[in-house]
């Protein structure tokens, strides 16, 4: 007997009031305005993106604060600009000359143009804890898919919050991700012929804030009781919409169809984490430093980021709400295979996925293979 998978919507939720002051908060970045921040301490942080310091909104900031704004790096940035020894987490760079615009483009974009290197030597790094409003903000940028590099301004002790800010807790953008991924539900579905793979159906999960959905591409009719030929594959719209042969993802997405359309049933995840979670913009930059003689691994620790930034808690639950429990999975990333057992998915089976190099793409399979530890 054979178990169907579930493609049943699930009933709509209220979303939690955490993931919607920090869905807000990802808005009122991502447009250049402040917004505050409260660490578990309770001490509050003004910040605004560093890709959106201008003179004016630096001003602003400084007078909204009544205090000087500081820079907040991730401890990898500051590695790479050779400040401090590369380490995890975020740090507060003071400069006591005053902090500039143009230093603040500097010091958190690699591929900015036209700046002059601002005088460090006045500069003071202090690491930050992780839970700190300040280390949050740049944990908020992430989610924003912008630079991971916010400016901060610390108001005097007692001062009164300010009106019409958004406040966000620190605490709430940490636990972001997970309360996102666990708010997934299934929205809609529908019978979808693809070529390979006639016999498919695309189904739909949102989380409860109304955040950026992911995809489940359904093959033939998969049986839950036992192992499903699965995919997980994070979005890449240059490889898989336009064709790049940057990579191996357009092959690898359209193989993967194919493969378990010849199989005659499985489940390719579409995940929208483009760029390995850092986005497309940030990608596109990744790209530019990649072609100035960077890896895609050091690209990405140029821009700030780590390595692979991407989460497969929202694979896991739309594995757990499909009803399936164990996967036979198509990937050559071991990172993808212990994630989905730790998020309890059974792998019993580790298929590869490997696609010949195109011309192109030799250097990134080769940095897969040598330092990302893909097998191929
Ligand atoms: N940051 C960054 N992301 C990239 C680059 N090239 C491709 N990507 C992204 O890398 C991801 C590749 O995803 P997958 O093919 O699912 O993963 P993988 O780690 O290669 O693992 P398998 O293909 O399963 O072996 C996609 O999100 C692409 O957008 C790059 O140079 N820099
Ligand atoms: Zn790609």
């Amino acid at each position: 007997m054979t178990t169907p998978l579930d493609t049943t919507p699930g009933p709509t939720q209220p979303a939690p009031a955490p993931l919607i002051a920090v869905d807000r908060a990802v808005a009122e970045l991502r447009r250049g305005a402040v917004i505050a921040v409260r660490g578990a301490d309770r001490r509050v942080v003004y910040v605004l993106a560093a890709e959106a310091a201008t003179p004016d909104s630096l001003a602003n900031l400084t007078t909204l604060a009544g205090a000087k704004p500081f820079l907040v790096l991730t401890g990898r940035r500051v590695g790479v600009l050779d400040l401090a020894p590369a380490q995890p987490g975020a740090m507060r760079l003071d400069m006591a000359s005053g902090l500039t615009a143009e230093a603040c483009a500097w010091l958190a974009d690699p591929v900015v143009r036209d700046v002059a290197r601002p005088d460090t030597s006045t500069l003071t790094l202090t690491p930050l804890a992780d839970d700190c409003a300040a280390a949050a903000s740049v944990a908020l940028a992430k989610l924003a898919r912008l630079l991971p590099a916010t400016v901060a301004a610390v108001p005097p002790a007692g001062a009164l919050l300010l009106q019409g800010v958004l406040v966000v807790e620190a605490a709430d953008i940490a636990a972001y991700p997970l309360n996102a991924a666990r708010s997934l539900r299934l929205v809609s579905q529908a019978r979808v012929p693809l070529l390979g793979a006639e016999n498919a159906r695309i189904a739909s999960f949102r989380p409860a804030d109304g955040g950026i959905e992911h995809l489940a591409i359904i093959i033939g009719d998969p049986d839950g009781e036992q192992p499903v030929l699965t995919r997980l594959h994070s979005e890449c719209f240059t490889g898989d919409l336009l064709g790049s042969l940057r990579c191996d993802c357009g092959d690898q997405l359209r193989g993967a169809i194919a493969e378990i359309g010849q199989a005659g049933a499985g489940i390719l995840l579409y995940l929208s984490q483009e760029g390995r979670g850092i986005g497309l913009v940030n990608k596109l930059r990744a790209y530019e430093l990649q072609d100035g003689g960077f890896d895609t691994l050091d690209a990405n620790l140029q821009l700030g980021f780590d390595d692979d930034e991407r989460i497969y808690h929202p694979a896991a639950r739309m594995l757990a709400l499909l009803g399936v429990k164990s996967v036979r999975l198509l990937t050559n990333n071991p990172r993808k295979v212990d994630a989905l057992a730790a998020h309890g998915v059974v792998v019993a089976e580790r298929v590869p996925h490997i696609f010949p190099s195109n011309g192109h793409n030799q250097n990134y399979l080769h940095t897969k293979a040598t330092r990302s530890g893909h097998m191929f």
